[in-house]
């Protein structure tokens, strides 16, 4: 069984209203749905360091973690050989850019995270992010 990380990447951690969606350009199977920018955790890594080292050859960003969305089996399953852990993100060096994996990034508006064609795997993903996120709500803007 192979581990995915991947990052929930939004506009703030506190009360996230927008969540960052990659579209997949490669291999074939997976073209045109969309996913959280991540990828496999490589031999002697640990899946935070990976989550760090996908997000900047992906996105050429630096990120600060949130908390991890955790699934209740410890991992989001998402085929039989593959299960994957993700984790809240801000950026906080750089603007994410589609360099790799991708040909296109979107910045999805709380409300409208789960209407984008997902991988199958992150239909509940995202579905349960955009519950945590709905739980939350800004800070009032001071006058
Ligand atoms: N990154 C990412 N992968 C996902 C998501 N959902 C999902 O089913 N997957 C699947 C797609 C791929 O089969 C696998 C991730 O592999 P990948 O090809 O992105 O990994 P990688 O960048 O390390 O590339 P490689 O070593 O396979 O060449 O997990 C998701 O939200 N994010």
């Amino acid at each position: 069984m192979r581990l995915v990380v991947a990052g929930a990447l939004v506009d703030d951690l506190a009360a996230p209203r927008h969540l960052l969606a990659a579209r997949r350009s490669a291999p074939p199977a997976l073209a045109g749905r969309w996913e959280l920018a991540g990828g496999k955790v490589e031999e002697g890594e640990g899946p935070v360091q990976a989550l760090h080292r996908e997000l900047a050859e992906e996105l050429g960003v630096r990120v600060r973690l949130g908390a991890e969305v955790e699934h209740p089996d410890g991992a989001w399953p998402l085929t039989p050989a593959l299960r994957m852990r993700v984790w809240w993100a801000v950026v906080v060096a750089g603007t994410p850019a589609p360099l790799q994996d991708h040909d296109e990034l979107r910045w999805l508006e709380r409300g409208t995270w789960a209407g984008l064609d997902w991988l199958p795997g992150d239909v509940p993903l995202v579905a349960r992010l955009e519950h945590l996120a709905a739980g939350t709500t800004s800070a009032p803007r001071p006058e």
